[in-house]
C-alpha cells in the first residue's frame, strides 16, 4: 500500500510522523508533493520518503491519497485533479476544515469516487490523536475501514454525522492549540511563584496529562474530579471558584464559538 500527501505542511507531517512512530507502512511508501520543493524534498529526505513532482504523479502513484492543503485552496486543487482521480480511482482522504463532502465529490467531477472527510490533530504525530471520519455514500465499507484502522492507529477515531465536523473541529481539531494555553498558563503562573520555567512547564503538561488520563479512565464526570481535589475548607475550591469568578468556563465557550464561527465563514 502508498499514501500520497499533497500538501506537507504541520498536519501532514503529524500524520507522517505518527505512521512512522507505528510503523504503519515502510517509509518509501510514502509520497509527498507540495508547492516548495525545498519543503517537500527537504522532509522527504530526512525520513526517507518519496518526493514526487507534481499533485498528479501523488494520485497516479499512492491507493490513499492525504488532501493537506489549506482549506482555501482543497477544492481548486481537487478540481486540478479529475483526470487523474478518475483513472486512477485513490482513496481520497481530505482532512481540511470546513470543506464538505459534497463539495468535494462535486470538484471531484466523479460520481463513484471513494472520499472520506476527516479531522484529525496534531497529536496524531505521537499516536495520540483524535480523529473524526465520516465517507461520501460513494466510498465502499472496506475503504472506510482501511482509513479508519489508518487513523485508529494514531489515537482514537469516532465516526460522525458531517453536521457536526465543525463542532468536532474546534473541541478536538483545533483545541491542542487551546489546551497548550491553558498549560502555558498553569506554567507561567508557576513562575510568577518563583518556580523555574521549564520546571514549571513540565509540572503542568504532567498534571495535565494525568488528569485527562483520569478523566478518561474513570466513571466519574469532571465535576466528580473535582469534588475529589477540593478539600473541605481548603485551597483547591478556593481556586475553582476565582477561575469561575474570572469567567474560565465562558472564555473556553466563547473560544469555541469564535473557532465554529470562523469555519462557517470559510
Ligand atoms: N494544523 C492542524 O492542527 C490541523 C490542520 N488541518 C487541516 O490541514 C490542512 C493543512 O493545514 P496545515 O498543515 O496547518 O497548513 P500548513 O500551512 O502547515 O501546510 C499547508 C501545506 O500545503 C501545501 N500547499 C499549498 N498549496 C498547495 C498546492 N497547490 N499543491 C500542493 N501543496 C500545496 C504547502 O506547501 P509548501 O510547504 O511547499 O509551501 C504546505 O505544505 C488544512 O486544510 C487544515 O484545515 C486539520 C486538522 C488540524
Ligand atoms: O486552524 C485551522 O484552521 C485548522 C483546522 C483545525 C486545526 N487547525
Amino acid at each position: 500500500m502508498k499514501i500520497g500527501f499533497i500538501g506537507v505542511g504541520h498536519m501532514a507531517q503529524a500524520i507522517i510522523l505518527g505512521l512512522q512512530r507505528q510503523n504503519y507502512l515502510p517509509a518509501a511508501n510514502i509520497l509527498v508533493h507540495s508547492v516548495h520543493p525545498a519543503h517537500y524534498q527537504q522532509f522527504a529526505a530526512a525520513n526517507g520518503l518519496t518526493p514526487v513532482a507534481s499533485n498528479a504523479a501523488v494520485v497516479d502513484q499512492a491507493d490513499i491519497v492525504i488532501l493537506a492543503v489549506p482549506a482555501t485552496q482543497t477544492l481548486e486543487i481537487v478540481a486540478q485533479l479529475q483526470t487523474e482521480l478518475t483513472a486512477k480511482q485513490p482513496i481520497l482522504v481530505s482532512v481540511a476544515g470546513g470543506i464538505s463532502l459534497a463539495q468535494l465529490q462535486e470538484n471531484s467531477d466523479s460520481t463513484n469516487l471513494s472520499i472520506l472527510r476527516t479531522m484529525p490533530n496534531v497529536n496524531v504525530a505521537i499516536a495520540q490523536g483524535m480523529t473524526a471520519l465520516v465517507a461520501a455514500p460513494t466510498t465502499p465499507e472496506k475503504d472506510f475501514a482501511q482509513v479508519k484502522q489508518l487513523f485508529q492507529a494514531l489515537g482514537q477515531t469516532i465516526q460522525l454525522a458531517e453536521k457536526d465536523f465543525p463542532a468536532f473541529s474546534a473541541v478536538s481539531g483545533s483545541a491542542p492549540a487551546f489546551a497548550y494555553l491553558f498549560i502555558d498558563a498553569l506554567s507561567r503562573a508557576g513562575v510568577k511563584y518563583g518556580l523555574d520555567k521549564a520546571a514549571a512547564t513540565r509540572i503542568a503538561a504532567q498534571t495535565v496529562k494525568g488528569s485527562a488520563a483520569n478523566v478518561l479512565q474513570s466513571q466519574e464526570n469532571p465535576w466528580g474530579l473535582i469534588d475529589q481535589v477540593s478539600s473541605p475548607g481548603g485551597t483547591t475550591v478556593a481556586g475553582v471558584l476565582a477561575l469561575e469568578e474570572a469567567g474560565l468556563m465562558s472564555a473556553v465557550v466563547k473560544g469555541i464559538d469564535a473557532t465554529i464561527a470562523k469555519e462557517k465563514q470559510g
